[in-house]
C-alpha cells in the first residue's frame, strides 16, 4: 500500500489557530496516513515555569529525569491528547501512541560519547504490522516523541527521528512519502527571508549549506532523518508549511524537495 507519514512541528502545534488549520488539512489528507508530532515549545516553556532549563545540543534536547518527566506529560499527555479530540471532531478517527504503547517503537537510551543526553532514545524497531492493522481499520496513528526500551524505561526521542524510522520501516513493504510540516516555507538560504527557499537539496548542495552554517538548531536533525529516510528506501521527502501540504502531495512543489544524487555509469 501507499503509506503517508506526515510530521508537524512544536512551532506550529504551538498556535491554536495554525495547529488547528494544519489537523483539518491532515484530515481531508487522502489515502493511508500516519502523524507523527512534536511539541518541544512546550515542553520548554513548561519546564520553565517548573524551574527547568532547556538544554538543547544540535537540535536535541539533553533529557534528566525531571525533563524526562516533563516531556512525558506534555507530549503523551497535553499534546497527543488534544490533538486526537480535534482530530476526532472533524471526522478523522485516530489513535495517540508513544512507542510503549503496543511496543509500537522499541529504542535503546543513547550511548555517551562527547555528550550525554540522558534519557534520549535511538530506535532499534518499529512494530510495522500494529500500524498495518491500524491503518487497515481506518484509524490513524498518531505519534508523539516518546518511546521505551523494552525495560521499563520512557526515552525522549527527537520527532522528526520518529517519522523518519517510521517511514523506512515501513518503507521495506509499501511505497512510503515523508513530509515535515514546520513554520517555515522549507530549507531557507537565509532564514530571515521567506522568499530565499532553496526547493530541492542533494548530499551535495547539504554538505555546502552545513560548511556555510546556513543550517542550524532543528533543522540539523530535520535534514539528517531527511536524508537517512530516502537512503533507506522512502519514496519522496518533503519540508515546507502545512498550507502546502496538499500541494505537495500532488507534486506541486511549494516547499523543499530532497534528493539522493544519481550518478550517471558512463
Ligand atoms: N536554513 C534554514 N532554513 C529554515 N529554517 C532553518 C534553517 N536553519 C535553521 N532553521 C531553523 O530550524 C527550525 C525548524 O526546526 P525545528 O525548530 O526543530 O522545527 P519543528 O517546528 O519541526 O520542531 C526553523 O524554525 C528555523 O528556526
Ligand atoms: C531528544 C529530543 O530532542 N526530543 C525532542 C522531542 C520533541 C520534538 O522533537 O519536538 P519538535 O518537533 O517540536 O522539535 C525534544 O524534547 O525537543
Amino acid at each position: 500500500m501507499e503509506i503517508n507519514v506526515i510530521k508537524i512541528g512544536g512551532n506550529v502545534i504551538d498556535h491554536p489557530e495554525k495547529s488547528e488549520m494544519f489537523l483539518k488539512l491532515f484530515s481531508k489528507f487522502p489515502g493511508n496516513k500516519i502523524l507523527v508530532h512534536g511539541g518541544g515549545v512546550l515542553a520548554s516553556r513548561t519546564g520553565k515555569s517548573m524551574g527547568i532549563q532547556p538544554h538543547m545540543v544540535n537540535g536535541r534536547r539533553v533529557t534528566d529525569k525531571e525533563t524526562l518527566e516533563v516531556v512525558t506529560m506534555v507530549y503523551a499527555g497535553l499534546i497527543n491528547k488534544s490533538l486526537i479530540a480535534k482530530l476526532q471532531a472533524f471526522g478523522q478517527n485516530a489513535i495517540g501512541l508513544t512507542g510503549a504503547d503496543g511496543n509500537a517503537i522499541l529504542s535503546v537510551k543513547r550511548p555517551v560519547k562527547d555528550i550525554d543526553y540522558g534519557y534520549v532514545g535511538d530506535v532499534k524497531k518499529v512494530n510495522t504490522s500494529l500500524l498495518e492493522n491500524l491503518l487497515q481499520q481506518g484509524v490513524t496513528p498518531v505519534f508523539c516523541a516518546i518511546t521505551h526500551d523494552k525495560r521499563g524505561q520512557l526515552l525522549n526521542t527527537n520527532a522528526d527521528t520518529i517519522a523518519s524510522e517510521i517511514a523506512t520501516s515501513l518503507a521495506k513493504k509499501h511505497t512510503v512519502n515523508l513530509y515535515f510540516c514546520f513554520d517555515r516555507t522549507g530549507v531557507l538560504m537565509d532564514e530571515k527571508n521567506e522568499s530565499s527557499l532553496i526547493p530541492l537539496i542533494n548530499e551535495d548542495i547539504y554538505g555546502e549549506l552545513m560548511r556555510d552554517n546556513v543550517i542550524h538548531s532543528g533543522m540539523i536533525p530535520k535534514l539528517e532523518n531527511a536524508f537517512n529516510a530516502l537512503k533507506k528506501g522512502v519514496n519522496h521527502v518533503w519540508l515546507g508549511l502545512p498550507e502546502n501540504l496538499l500541494l505537495a502531495s500532488k507534486g506541486k512543489n511549494s516547499g523543499t524537495s530532497i534528493e539522493t544524487l544519481k550518478y550517471d555509469l558512463y
